[in-house]
Order: structure tokens, then C-alpha cells, then sequence
């Protein structure tokens, strides 16, 4: 974690920002607003910070871990199965039993904790909404606590929304979707909370302040006992899942909850992780409900781990879809060690969405959703992941019809098979051809996202499918391998290598092809000049940063009390 200076508004001298009552040696440097202070209480911030004293050391082990095993795959080590762990794999052991409030999870919407999209997702039918704080969130301070104000009134019941322009209120319905919360990744830092001087841990601020106001609520209301229910992302170790299990231990001693009433669900997202599936759900066995298959993720970390395997590069990203090799091993295996362990196999998110003024194009699009649903619950996923509330009712429709009645698949789908599934299925290199086609597009959406991002959305539709923080990432570093490696697009025919000099033009001409289409105001009101630079100087950067995002938050950190000019 770089504990450095986030933001443009840094002021000279430190100055706190004195309308939040803070504990002591806790800071809070964002916005003062009324509705956030009653997030932000003393008592709140108190929990927070213990966290992050308790276990600041740990993360930072485990994020220097990341780089020294980072260091080993540059100098040619490739991932793979630990030795050290192999009685962990191979011996018989299982999680606690899945809680009955979410032994159905046949469908699961996910979008940011906006506050209208929350009461539709809750709304939309779905099993599950998982609210995030992760890909589909740009992390300003505005989203961040707004995002917990919505929360809690969505935990309670109360959350309503009017859009004025539509006459239309907004609440929710009787039956709704289980609430499971995605806080930021291990690497995040909030640069709007200090503790000890330092910027707190993101995804402790995100844990910390929705558990504290939410647990005994959800666990009422909605867990039947168990609660509150997360997401965990971008994990690479087991010891990292092992950090997320003392940081849930003790958030159950603190409030005075039994051991095992907090459940989380792991992304495997990661290249390493795959290689952990057993270590990570051993560690978090009293806490776990499953893993997921974060597809996005998991190409954006293929380039990433193999950034010094000139042999490993990726086809155009259109073609690194789930029937790949690797990308089916990945799926099968993480089935076969679920279901082995007694918990849920969670599918991930197919990039379609629906298409309003298309009705041939919305077809077709409907239908390569339904193609990669029904791949899922037939290989024996227990659900899988829905972007937009139009495509709930298909997807519930594939695993109902294919499940019967039961809630999921876990004691019928043991997927044994998947046992013979080796280090080389699971790095098997991806087939296709690259394009400059794909380079186009890959420049057009990474910089139309990060304005997206800049401007505050953290996922955004463009050219009919949705992009997220994890999308754009496989842009950034495709770019970023093709450049280096000076390759060759095979797949036009015409042998054109990809340079720096060909770079340069792509990306002025696809930021005249950006202005065209939004037009001219937005795109000079937008941020897409400062996106450019920024996608831009990660794609050429002589080392690949590890994540775009990092980059790209010092420009949405905004210290208060901003520092009047003195001008
Ligand atoms: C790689 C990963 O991590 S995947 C998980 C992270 N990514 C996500 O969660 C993406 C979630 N999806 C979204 O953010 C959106 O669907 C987008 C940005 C892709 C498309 O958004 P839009 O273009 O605004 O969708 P559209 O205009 O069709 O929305 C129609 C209605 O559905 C709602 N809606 C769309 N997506 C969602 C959602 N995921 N959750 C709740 N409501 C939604 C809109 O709010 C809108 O509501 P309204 O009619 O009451 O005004
Ligand atoms: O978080 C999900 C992913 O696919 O990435
Ligand atoms: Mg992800």
C-alpha cells in the first residue's frame, strides 16, 4: 500500500476536519455532510481504526508478499500448486453449512451502492444483489459514503428515491434480494480517513462502517440469524483470506456475535488464486459461503502475472471468453473444489446488456447471455451473476429449469472429473488473433471508462456492454503487452506491428471518433483529455503498473477544507 499524498487539495499544514467527532488519532479529511456524520460516529471510526492497528501489519506483509511473488513470475516462474499446502488439498475436510437465508443463490444482480440501483436491484427479482464498493465504483468520497447512507437504509427498509423528472418514487418491494456487500480490494487505500497519520486500509473502512451500523439489523431481518454477507475481491494468497477471517473474528467479538455469523464469498480473480482455491476456503472455513468465478479479473491478471512471457500473449480480448481452455479449467475446478467443500460455486458476469433501440441486436445479445448461463448450471455452477435487472428474469429461468427445485447444485454436481485438472490446463495459453481492431477498441474503452470513472461512475455502458473498473484493466494491459512486445496483428492480414508511433495515431484518432460520438460540449466538459493521459501513459509505461485505478485515484481525492487560492 503507498502511503503517499493523495489529491489535489492537500494542505500545507494539516488541518482536520473538525465537524466529524473523531476518535483519537483518527482524521477525517473528506466533506463534511450531516448524513455522513451519522455514519462516520465516533464509535464507528473507533471500530475502524482498531481494525486497521490490528491488522495493518499483516496487509502489508501480505501486499509485499504480492510484489516478491511478482518479482519471481518477471525473472520466469510461472504460478502454480504450493507443495506446502497439499495436505490442505487433499485432505478431507468441510466448510461450516451454508446458512438456509442463501442456500438459493440461483441469480445475483450486482451494481454500485447507488442509491436508486440498490432498490432496483433489491427489487429485480434476483436471490442475491451484491453492492458494490469494488469494479463497478469509482471510490470518491461522495460515492463511498453515500454508498453507506444507502446501505443502511436499505438494511432497515427505509430507502426510498424520487426522480423528480419522472414523477416516480422509489422504494422497496416485500420480497427482496439478500444483501452481500464487495468492499475494495487489499491494494486500495482511503486517502480520506487517516489513522495514525496514515491513509486507512480501503476495504476496512468499507468492512468496518457497514458492519458496525448494519450487523444486528441484517442479521434480524434478513439472515435468518447469520450476516451481514460479503463479497471479497482481487485476492492472491490464502494468507490474505486467512487476514479477511481474524478481521471478521474479531468484528464477532467486538459486537458479542457468535463465530461463524459473518459469511463471505472469495472472488478467485487472480491467477495465483486459482492455485489457492483449497488454502483460501480453508482458512475462512467458519465464515465462508463459496467462491466466485470474477472472469474479468482473472484475464486482466493472466497479462498481469505473465507481463515478462513474451510467449503468453493474449489474442484481441473479444476472444478470451469462458470456452477457452484455461478459462474452463478454471470454472471446472473451482466447481470440483466447492462442492467438495460443501459450499456454493458461484458463476460470474457476461458483458451483454440489454439493448434498447436494437430489438435484432438485444436478441442476439440476450442470447450469448443465455449460451454462457447454460454452459454454467450444466458444468454444475450453483448460480451465476446478472448486470442489469432485464436479463434476471432469462438467467433464473436457465438455472431453475435446469436445476429442479433445488436451491443449488452443491451435493449433486461433485464434478470429480475436474480432479485431472493440471498446472498446464490452468495456464494454458489463449487462442485467437490480435487485430488492430482490437487495439482500437481497447483504446476507445479504456479511455471512455477511466472519464467515466474520473466523473465519478464506476461502471458505465459502451458499445452495448458493460465496462467496469475490471474490463477496462484487460484494455489497459493488452495495450500495454502489445507495445511491449512490439507483436505482430495476425489477424488482419496485413502484418502491421504494434509500436509506439502506430499507438500515437490509434489513440488520436479514436479521441476524434470519442468526441463525434458523445459530441462536442460533453466531450468538453467530460474528462476525457485528462482519461487520455492517463490510459495513456499507463499503456506505454516501460513497467505495467499493477492497477489502473491506483493511479487514477489521485485524481479523485479532494482533501477538506479545500485550500482557498491565494490568488
Ligand atoms: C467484472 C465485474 O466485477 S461485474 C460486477 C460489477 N459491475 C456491475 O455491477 C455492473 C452493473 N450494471 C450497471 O452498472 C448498469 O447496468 C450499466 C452501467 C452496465 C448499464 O446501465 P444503464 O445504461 O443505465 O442501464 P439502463 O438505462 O438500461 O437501465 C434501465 C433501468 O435499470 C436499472 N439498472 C441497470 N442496471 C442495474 C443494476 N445492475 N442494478 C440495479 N438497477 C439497474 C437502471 O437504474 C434503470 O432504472 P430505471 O428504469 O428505474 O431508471
Ligand atoms: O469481479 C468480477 C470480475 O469478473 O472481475
Ligand atoms: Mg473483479
Amino acid at each position: 500500500m503507498d502511503h503517499g499524498n493523495y489529491g489535489h487539495s492537500r494542505p500545507k499544514e494539516k488541518q482536520t476536519n473538525s465537524n466529524y467527532d473523531v476518535p483519537e488519532a483518527v482524521e477525517v479529511l473528506g466533506r463534511y455532510d450531516a448524513e455522513f456524520a451519522k455514519i462516520l460516529t465516533k464509535d464507528a471510526l473507533k471500530f475502524v481504526a482498531d481494525l486497521q492497528r490490528e491488522f495493518r501489519s499483516h496487509i502489508k506483509y501480505a501486499l509485499e508478499c504480492r510484489k516478491e511473488a511478482k518479482r519471481r513470475y518477471n525473472e520466469g516462474a510461472l504460478p502454480g500448486f504450493d507443495p506446502a499446502t497439499r495436505c490442505i488439498r487433499e485432505g478431507e475436510w468441510i466448510c461450516a453449512p451454508v446458512p438456509s437465508a442463501v442456500s438459493d443463490r440461483k441469480v445475483e444482480i450486482t451494481g454500485p451502492v447507488e442509491r436508486k440501483m440498490i432498490i432496483n436491484a433489491l427489487n429485480s427479482g434476483a436471490k442475491v444483489f451484491m453492492a458494490d464498493f469494488e469494479d463497478a465504483l469509482s471510490p470518491n468520497w461522495e460515492n463511498l459514503m453515500r454508498g453507506q447512507v444507502n446501505l443502511k437504509d436499505a438494511v432497515v427498509g427505509t430507502i426510498t428515491f424520487q426522480d423528480k423528472g419522472r414523477n416516480k418514487v422509489y422504494k422497496l418491494n416485500d420480497e427482496i434480494a439478500k444483501l452481500f456487500v464487495r468492499p475494495r480490494g487489499w491494494h486500495l487505500p482511503e486517502a480520506h480517513i487517516l489513522i495514525d497519520g496514515e491513509p486507512a486500509t480501503g476495504c476496512l473502512v468499507d468492512f468496518g462502517l457497514y458492519f458496525y451500523h448494519n450487523h444486528s439489523t441484517f442479521r434480524r431481518t434478513q439472515g435468518g440469524g447469520f450476516g451481514p454477507f460479503f463479497y471479497l475481491p482481487k485476492m492472491e494468497h490464502s494468507r490474505e483470506a486467512k487476514i479477511w477471517n481474524k478481521v471478521f473474528e474479531k468484528a464477532e467479538n467486538v459486537v458479542g456475535i457468535e463465530r461463524g455469523s459473518i459469511r463471505a464469498t472469495v472472488l478467485i480473480e487472480t491467477l495465483p488464486a486459482v492455485f489457492q482455491m483449497d488454502e483460501i476456503l480453508y482458512e475462512l472455513r467458519d465464515h465462508s459461503v463459496g467462491l466466485n468465478c470474477g472472469r474479468w479479473d482473472y484475464i486482466f491478471s493472466y497479462v498481469k502475472i505473465f507481463n515478462g512471457h513474451p510467449d503468453r500473449l493474449l489474442p484481441d480480448r473479444v476472444q478470451v471468453g469462458m470456452t477457452q481452455h484455461f478459462m474452463k479449467s478454471y470454472s471446472d475446478l473451482l466447481i470440483r473444489t466447492c462442492h467438495r467443500r460443501g459450499v456454493h460455486a458461484m458463476g460470474g458476469m457476461a458483458a451483454q446488456i440489454p439493448i434498447k433501440d436494437d430489438p435484432a441486436a438485444n436478441e442476439a445479445a440476450l442470447e450469448l447471455v443465455t449460451k454462457d448461463k447454460l454452459r454454467e448450471v450444466k458444468a454444475g455452477h450453483d448460480g451465476t451473476w446478472a448486470a442489469h435487472p432485464g436479463l434476471v428474469p432469462s438467467c433464473m429461468e436457465i438455472f431453475t429449469k435446469n436445476m429442479g427445485n433445488s436451491p443449488n447444485q452443491i451435493a449433486t454436481m461433485k464434478r470429480d472429473d475436474a480432479a485431472k485438472l493440471t498446472e498446464e490446463d490452468l495456464l494454458q495459453i489463449p487462442r485467437g488473433v490480435r487485430t488492430m481492431e482490437g487495439l482500437r477498441l481497447n483504446t476507445r474503452v479504456g479511455i471512455q471508462y477511466v472519464a467515466a470513472w474520473l466523473t465519478g461512475s464506476g461502471s458505465v455502458p459502451l458499445h452495448n456492454l458493460m465496462e467496469d473498473a475490471a474490463t477496462a484493466e484487460i484494455s489497459r494491459v493488452q495495450n500495454w503487452q502489445w507495445l511491449k512486445y512490439g507483436v505482430e496483428l495476425d489477424g488482419d492480414g496485413l502484418g502491421v506491428k504494434v509500436s509506439k508511433e502506430l499507438f500515437g495515431r490509434v489513440v488520436e484518432e479514436e479521441m476524434v471518433r470519442i468526441e463525434n460520438e458523445v459530441g462536442k460540449d460533453k466531450f468538453k466538459k467530460g474528462k476525457y483529455k485528462e482519461a487520455c493521459k492517463i490510459f495513456t501513459r499507463q499503456c506505454t509505461s516501460p513497467t505495467l503498473d499493477d492497477f489502473l485505478t491506483l493511479d487514477a485515484y489521485n485524481y479523485i481525492v479532494i482533501v477538506h477544507p479545500v485550500e482557498v487560492s491565494k490568488l
